[in-house]
């Protein structure tokens, strides 16, 4: 029996008690409500979600015999497991929203999009640019470029201008203004932005304007050795949807320049892949996985490489990816420091990682746009205080507040769910699709395509609810996501700057909205001092748990502070070395509450691991109900 109280029922001759959210109870005088017929139905009604195009699940989950139970995670293999290629709610048929729209469709169709002028797009191209006028932007290093205050001012070339037209972008974004012009310059740079501020195109300009100014050269250094790929560039992702997204973008800032921009990720065909090796590349977008089992097969040489990036840099180098890398930029044949030029991007870049990174990096320039792992002020964050048995409930009652309501443009809001483990996910998602809510899951042990399936259902707006571990949290740009919910928060700070990130991306706005309890007081310090950074209201509940816990805040984790926080770990007086080393993973471990999140197992590594190398970590010992630590879906 759920343990919620509110309005009452009779059901089998027994009073049961039964959950009516506050502001639906006026629903049963309506007579409009599924709460009124039916004691285990807390979702919208058939009429609302008609109105979206969804058909409601509920129904089917009585029929099959569900208890209406929140329990039991298990066995539910819907749609998704055993590949029956449909979920198990219906969603978007007949919607006018875009809901059978292909996303891919606007990449596919690149070629027919026309190079408009600058001023038949408008100001900002779609982006507001007034979100970042004021930001601020440090820059430490030798013989530092000058910024450009548009694209014009830097010669990427024309096709490549064209392009960047035929995506509509008319200014460049901060960090595009102050990295494009270093990256030209051939110098190796480790740059730090907010997330959604357009860094992948930052990279990608110089990469793609510089192989095209060398295009002879190129052709002409590249050994022809049968079966074996030479790119010249390589940019490295932690996950296989961001590298799919890298790839994608890549290609339309390439459009018609005839480069060969080829993905390389686990989970999907590798003969596909190394087919679309064998007809050349000139950018291989990969995660690490993938890319070592290529170059061990002998059908990728790293010899020709003249740049190199890692996105999500941070990650990449953190304990779960960092052999890897080292393995692939130090000992394969890739060129060293100073031959090539070395990249490295993310929104957020703790001190050690820097550290760890300036190993790869020559003489390189530091850039910080805003401060280093702050979260945009266009996402309003809201942390409530939520015991773990009254998530669910709390997130119904949210979902059922916004749900129904939001349209942006022409397509339903989306809503984006974190949880901490997949198990949890796929639990979560079962019980929203239970109660009528489209949901659907991603996570690091579904096999790609149901990944793959998930997040295009998502981003088309058919479930246009995911729950999500941190295999979704970094990078990737889906449009419409007006809502990331921490349903479970993360235990480190900038793992919740990534995934708010989700939302409010390219000058658009956004909400957040976490569910704290005790169990993230290490958390509290840090949430309180990026919340307090952008502007946010900061309950007061929230301070005195912040003053009473002994967690680091930011200010400790990047060892210095200047004017606004961007940190440059050179420019500490020891050069960083009475950096006090901080591990989110060390210490208070979350206990999780098994009665309540419904067959959780605790995974130490996040599920952004899942794309990397096999790592093993100590299981955790709290009873037989948690499976060993091992995360799966490797690349
Ligand atoms: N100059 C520009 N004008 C208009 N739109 C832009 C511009 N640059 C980037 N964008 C758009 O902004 C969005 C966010 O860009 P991008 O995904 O590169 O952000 P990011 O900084 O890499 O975010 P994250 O830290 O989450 O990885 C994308 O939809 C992109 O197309």
């Amino acid at each position: 029996m759920m343990a919620w109280s509110g309005a009452e029922s009779t059901q089998k001759g027994t009073r049961s008690v039964r959950y009516i959210p506050p502001h639906l109870r006026s629903f049963n005088n309506n007579g409009g409500s599924s709460f009124v017929d039916n004691a285990n139905s807390y979702g919208p009604n058939n009429a609302e979600l008609a109105q979206y195009g969804f058909r409601s699940y509920r129904s089917g989950g009585r029929e099959s015999g569900g208890s209406g139970s929140s329990r039991g995670g298990r066995g539910y293999g819907r749609g998704g497991r055993g590949g029956s290629g449909r979920s198990g709610y219906e969603i978007g048929r007949g919607s006018n929203l875009s809901g059978n729209q292909d996303v891919n469709e606007v990449a596919d169709k690149f070629d027919e999009l026309e190079v408009l002028e600058d001023d038949s797009i408008g100001d900002g191209g779609g982006i507001n640019f007034d979100a970042y006028e004021d930001i601020p932007v440090e820059t430490s290093g030798t013989d530092i470029p000058a910024p450009v205050n548009g694209f014009r001012d830097i010669c990427l070339g024309e096709r490549l201008h064209d392009n960047i037209k035929r995506c509509k972008y008319v200014k460049p974004t901060p960090i595009q203004r102050h990295a494009i012009p270093i990256a030209i310059a051939g110098r190796d740079l480790m740059a730090c932005a907010q997330t959604g501020s357009g860094k992948t195109a930052a990279f990608c300009f110089p990469i793609i304007s510089g192989i095209l100014k060398n295009v002879h050269h190129n052709k002409q250094s590249q050994p022809r050795y049968a079966q074996t790929a030479f790119p010249s560039a390589l940019i490295l992702s932690p996950t296989r949807e961001l590298a799919g997204q890298i790839h994608d973008e890549a290609k339309k800032f390439a459009h018609q320049t005839g480069l060969k921009i080829v993905a390389a990720y686990g989970g999907a065909s590798i003969s596909n892949q190394l087919r679309n090796l064998e007809r050349g590349v000139d950018i291989l977008v990969a995660t690490p996985g993938r890319l070592v089992d290529m170059i061990e097969r002998g059908r990728v040489s790293l010899r020709s490489i003249k740049y190199l990036t890692l996105d999500e840099a941070d990650r990449m180098l953190d304990m779960g990816f960092e052999p890897q890398i080292r393995k692939i930029v130090e000992k394969m044949d890739m060129p060293p420091p100073g031959t090539r030029q070395t990249m490295l991007f993310s929104a957020t870049f703790p001190t050690e990682i820097q550290k760890l990174a300036s190993d790869f990096l020559s003489n390189y320039i530091f850039l910080a746009v805003g401060r280093v792992g702050s979260s945009t002020d266009l996402i309003v964050q809201k942390i409530d205080y939520v015991e773990d048995m009254d998530k669910r409930n709390h997130l119904m009652h949210i979902l059922h507040t916004h749900m129904p309501n939001e349209i942006r443009g022409k397509q339903l809001a989306l809503t984006l769910v974190f949880v901490e483990t997949k198990k949890g996910a796929d639990a979560l998602e079962y019980w929203l699709c239970m109660n009528g809510f489209p949901a659907i899951a991603i996570h690091g042990d579904k096999v790609q395509f149901e990944r793959e399936r998930a997040l295009k259902s998502f981003k088309s707006g058919h479930t246009p609810i995911m729950v999500a571990t941190d295999v979704a949290s970094r990078g990737l740009d889906i449009p419409h996501v007006a809502h990331v919910i921490n349903f479970d928060l993360p235990r480190d700070i900038d793992d919740y700057v990534h995934r708010i990130g989700r939302t409010g991306r390219a000058g658009n706005s956004g909400l957040a909205t976490a569910f704290f309890n005790e169990k993230n007081l290490t958390l509290a310090k840090a949430l309180v001092e990026l919340m307090l950074e952008s502007s946010q209201v900061v309950p007061s509940w929230l301070n005195q748990y912040a003053d009473s816990s002994t967690s680091f805040g930011r200010n400790q984790r990047s060892g210095s502070s200047s004017q606004f926080g961007a940190y440059d770990y050179r420019s500490a007086p020891s050069g960083g070395e009475n950096y006090q080393h901080y591990s989110p993973y060390v210490g208070e471990e979350s206990k999780i509450d098994a009665g309540n999140m419904n067959n959780y197992s605790h995974n130490v590594s996040t599920d952004l691991s899942a794309d990397a190398e096999p790592y093993v970590a100590k299981p955790y010992e709290y009873g037989e109900s948690y499976d060993n630590i091992v995360a799966s879906g490797w690349d």
